[in-house]
């Protein structure tokens, strides 16, 4: 059999029930016995779970999510606890070691921590463990957040270049729109580029339950980043956790989102997907085509406008005049210094700023196309004429 690596992510609003808060025991119960068998096989798992905070508020006897960030980091630090005590408990009956990592998106923004974190799931996997994945809700400050588990889990995806991405939910697939408030809605079995969604125009909407976030709209966006990562990823209902089981072996359960043609390199993987960009610059026609097509580096001839306050070595988006991203990338000057060589030719540097750092403002190696641009630059690739 074909052995590979799996994320599967469940919401809160599958592992808890709606009305009282606690804690749905036999989905969570079906979810740990398809696990360890697939770990049985050979597949190498990752749980993200959510719940920490549903988890915390029942035990408090909390009605409704917190409001305050305060409490919500509190009350997480309760659940948390619990949550993995349970998960423990049903994973040790079929023997099956189990780790809990928390990360905020600090861990991932910084190469060092990123290239530390995959160690740390290699080393897991290795030994047979399934990683059991949640945001460190109790530490983490608003702007270094992942802020929903559908993102977490697609990272984690993309960083351990994951085969497969589950995200289990409380429907059994997308549907054109909320199933919940339309029951029009039309399911959607297949989306080979996210780019369809927009054609079709599905409407995401909210959470469906009291518990959940984001609804399906930060799960499409997790699609987006891991299938941008080569990871095939499917939304189907947590309800029949068995059906990982037959999705593995070619049954069309649930939404299947194809994975994209992805970089094989993981160092342009992280600029993708893990990075935040503190500015954006835009450029002209030119540096957009020898960027997109000609797969060429960035110089200051090419920048119209700077936006945004960073220092060297700081992430950007690189847009085009209509402000639409086409790639990000590392740069060799602060936000001050390229609004003195913006649109100056590199040769020209030494003498207004009395120094250069390099020729490039940003190096072709520290450049990563977005989306669609890196569907038009391998389309390029493969055509001899360009
Ligand atoms: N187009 C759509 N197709 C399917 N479900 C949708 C759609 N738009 C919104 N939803 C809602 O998204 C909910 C799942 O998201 P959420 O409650 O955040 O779950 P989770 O806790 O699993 O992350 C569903 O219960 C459904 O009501
Ligand atoms: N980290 C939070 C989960 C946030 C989240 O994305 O929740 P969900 O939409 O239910 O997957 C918690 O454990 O409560």
């Amino acid at each position: 059999m074909n052995l590979q690596t799996l994320v599967v992510k469940i919401g809160t609003s599958s592992l808890t029930q709606e009305s009282t808060g606690n804690l749905a025991i036999a989905t969570i119960a079906a979810l740990v016995e398809t696990l360890s068998a697939l770990r049985h096989q050979g597949h190498r798992v990752i749980l993200v779970s959510s719940g920490a905070v549903g988890v915390g508020c029942a035990r408090l006897g909390l009605k409704e999510r917190p409001r305050t960030i305060a409490l919500k980091q509190a009350v997480a630090a309760v659940g948390q606890g619990r949550l993995m005590r349970v998960y423990d408990d049903l994973f040790t009956t079929l023997q099956q070691p189990i780790a809990q990592v928390l990360l905020t998106r600090s861990d991932l923004v910084q190469r060092s921590r990123y290239v530390n974190a995959y160690n740390t799931f290699q080393e897991l996997l290795r030994l047979g463990v399934i990683p059991i994945v949640n945001e460190n809700d109790t530490v983490a400050t608003e702007e270094l957040k992942f802020g929903d588990n559908d993102t977490l889990s697609a990272m984690v995806a993309s960083l351990v270049e994951a085969e497969w991405l589950f995200l289990m939910t409380d429907v059994d697939r997308l549907y054109s729109s909320d199933p919940r408030s339309n029951p029009d809605a039309q399911p959607i079995t297949l989306v080979q580029h996210l780019d369809e969604l927009r054609q079709l125009q599905v409407e995401t909407g909210g959470s469906g339950s009291n518990w959940g976030t984001g609804g399906m709209m930060t799960k499409i966006e997790a699609a987006r980043i891991a299938t941008g990562s080569g990871v095939r990823t499917v939304i189907t209902s947590s309800q029949s956790p068995r059906n990982l089981e037959k999705i593995l072996q070619g049954e069309a359960i649930g939404t299947h989102f194809a994975p994209q043609k992805s970089t094989s390199n993981a160092r342009k993987r992280w600029l993708a997907n893990a990075v935040i960009p503190s500015g954006k610059l835009y450029l002209d026609e030119g540096a957009v085509r020898a960027i997109c097509q000609g797969g060429k580096s960035l110089l200051a001839a090419g920048i119209l406008e700077v936006f945004g306050e960073f220092e060297a070595s700081d992430a950007v988006q690189l847009c085009d005049r209509s402000g639409r991203e086409i790639a990000r990338g590392l740069v060799n000057y602060s936000s001050e210094e390229l609004d003195r060589i913006r649109g100056r030719k590199s040769d020209e540097i030494p003498e207004i700023l009395g120094y250069i750092v390099a020729d490039t403002v940003i190096h072709r190696d520290n450049l990563v196309l977005s989306g669609s641009s890196s569907d038009a630059a391998e389309l390029n690739k493969s055509d001899p004429r360009l």
